[in-house]
């Protein structure tokens, strides 16, 4: 049993975006006590993002590789399954957390383990692994970074069987022989990359007509041929009806008919944990993304904020430790009585979220966008033109790998005459996206943008391509 204590913030969720809210906040002047069931880092540090990219990034490096003359001829073996599966271990510290909690300990923030549960204003009840129970109370805030879980739509027959979701795809220690991937989103195409790659046979059943539906048309295309390419079956259009047991293995059944597997992963996107967090006792609704205004406050309750994955406006890590940090700050100044800015791009709100948000998806090839589709700028009403260009067509990129193949698509505002998007598709773009974020977010004139010259033979210059191309159409 913990002994009730007081402290300025609460953070339920000690995932990536809580702890970058509790870190602001002391370093604020305030003191703050981080909640945690399961591991410190989340979902991000264990079964997302770095495992998930530890799985990816020897496929890829030896991609890159056999792709430059010369330098192919070293790579004369395989890729070692074991030794990958192990440095993808380590990435995570076997699962273990005492890391991330000597970081919680000097960054002079409280920690409480055990599942937090709100329990009325600026209370939280956390019931710990042993069923003891304490009462924290906050002075100015409660903030809710609770996170996001795997969406496992009701299929019939979905109860019988053993389902993987993310996490256990990303934390598996065998390679699955036959894995049946439902959902062709970003966990769809990055699992079907990654498990491909280290030998399964992979099957991706998608929904609709791409994969990552999302994003510019060019990324779904090149994405589902390259994964083709490796041996995948992409099977587009498809939708999943039901699922039955099969021996040690699965049926899964579609409109097309039936694929059989070892594993089954369901990749249909992501829902709020919110269900059990006590939001009946401050008036909400629990399992629904919580509603919150640009400085990440919920509506209609002062001192409760919903911070991350939690608020379901961007699903990603950096974006929950940027609305951490602009949360953090208007916490600080509301509890000091400062004012707080709610103007666009204000050190308090998240502006970004809507205008200027980067993702990277980590498929061969990479996808990098920041910012707003053409389709999306057609349903904003933007006035706008679309510029694309064949990536490999700079020199640079010739450089980077033989017969490179990629593309980027613009999407210019033709009224401010800036860039409100731009997607890059091909082998080693990711390390380009943050110019293209600089461009969106400082609203940077395109007269102004050809002063930006790119460095020669890099693939940058395709930033000089978009202009020309720009100029002339
Ligand atoms: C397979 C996969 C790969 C991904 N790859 C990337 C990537 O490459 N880049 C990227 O930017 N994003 C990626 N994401 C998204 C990223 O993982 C999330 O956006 C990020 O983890 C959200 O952080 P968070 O702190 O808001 O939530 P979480 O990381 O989910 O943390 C929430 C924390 O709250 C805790 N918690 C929940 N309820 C309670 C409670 N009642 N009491 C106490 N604690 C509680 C949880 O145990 C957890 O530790 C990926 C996601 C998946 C599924
Ligand atoms: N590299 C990264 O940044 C990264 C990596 C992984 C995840 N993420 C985050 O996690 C979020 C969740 O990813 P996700 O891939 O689970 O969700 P998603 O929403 O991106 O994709 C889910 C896909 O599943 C399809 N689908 C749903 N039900 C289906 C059915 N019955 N049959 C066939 N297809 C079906 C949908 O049409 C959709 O295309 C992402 O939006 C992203 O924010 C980010």
């Amino acid at each position: 049993m913990t002994a009730d204590q007081t402290f300025d913030v609460i953070v339920i969720g000690a995932g990536s975006t809580g702890e970058n809210v509790a870190d602001v906040v002391v370093k604020g002047g305030l003191t703050a006590v981080l909640v945690e069931s399961e591991l410190v880092g989340g979902e991000c540090s264990y079964w997302a993002c770095m495992p998930s990219k530890a799985l990816l990034r020897g496929t890829e490096v030896l991609e890159e590789a056999r792709a430059v003359g010369g330098a192919a001829a070293a790579v004369t073996g395989e890729q070692d399954v074991a030794a990958t599966l192990a440095r993808r271990n380590s990435f995570t510290s076997n699962w273990d957390d005492s890391g991330q909690v000597t970081w919680v300990d000097g960054a002079g923030i409280a920690l409480v383990r055990g599942a937090g549960r709100l329990d009325g204003e600026k209370r939280v009840v956390v019931t710990a692994a042993d069923g003891s129970t304490s009462t924290l109370t906050a002075r100015h805030a409660v903030v809710v970074c609770t996170g996001s879980e795997a969406a496992v739509p009701p299929l019939e027959g979905i109860d019988d069987v053993e389902v993987w979701t993310a996490r256990e795809a990303t934390s598996a220690q065998q390679v699955p022989g036959r894995l049946v991937i439902l959902g062709g989103g970003v966990v769809g195409v990055e699992m079907a990359t990654a498990w491909s790659a280290l030998g399964s046979q992979v099957t991706l059943l998608q929904r609709g007509d791409r994969l990552l539906a999302g994003q510019e048309p060019e990324a779904g295309d090149a994405v589902a041929a390259s994964l083709r390419d490796r041996g995948v079956d992409v099977q587009l259009n498809t939708s999943v009806t039901a699922v039955r047991k099969d021996g040690d293995g699965v049926v899964v059944v579609t409109g097309a008919g039936e694929v059989r597997g070892d594993q089954f992963l369901v990749a249909a996107g992501r829902r709020a944990r919110t269900g059990d967090i006590g939001l009946d006792t401050v008036g909400l609704a629990p399992g629904e993304y919580l509603d919150v205004d640009d400085t990440l406050r919920v509506r209609g309750v002062d001192w409760l904020y919903g911070v991350g994955d939690a608020n379901g406006r961007r699903l990603l890590t950096h974006m929950g430790k940027y609305q951490a940090r602009q949360a953090a700050a208007a916490i600080v100044a509301r509890a000091t009585g400062e004012q707080v800015s709610m103007a666009d791009w204000s050190p308090f709100v998240a502006t970004a979220d809507a205008a200027a948000t980067p993702q990277v998806t980590f498929s061969i090839p990479q996808v990098a966008s920041v910012g707003i589709t053409a389709a999306q700028a057609e349903e904003q009403g933007i006035a706008h033109t679309v510029v694309r260009y064949e990536l490999g067509n700079v020199a640079g990129s010739a450089l980077f790998a033989d017969g490179y193949a990629g593309k980027a698509v613009a999407v210019v505002d033709t009224d401010r005459q800036v860039l409100v998007g731009l997607t890059f598709v091909g082998p080693g773009v990711s390390e380009m996206l943050q110019a293209a974020t600089i461009a969106v977010v400082g609203e940077v004139p395109i007269s102004r943008l050809w002063h930006a010259v790119p460095a020669y033979p890099t693939m940058n210059e395709v930033w000089l391509r978009l202009l020309e191309t720009l100029r002339d159409q």
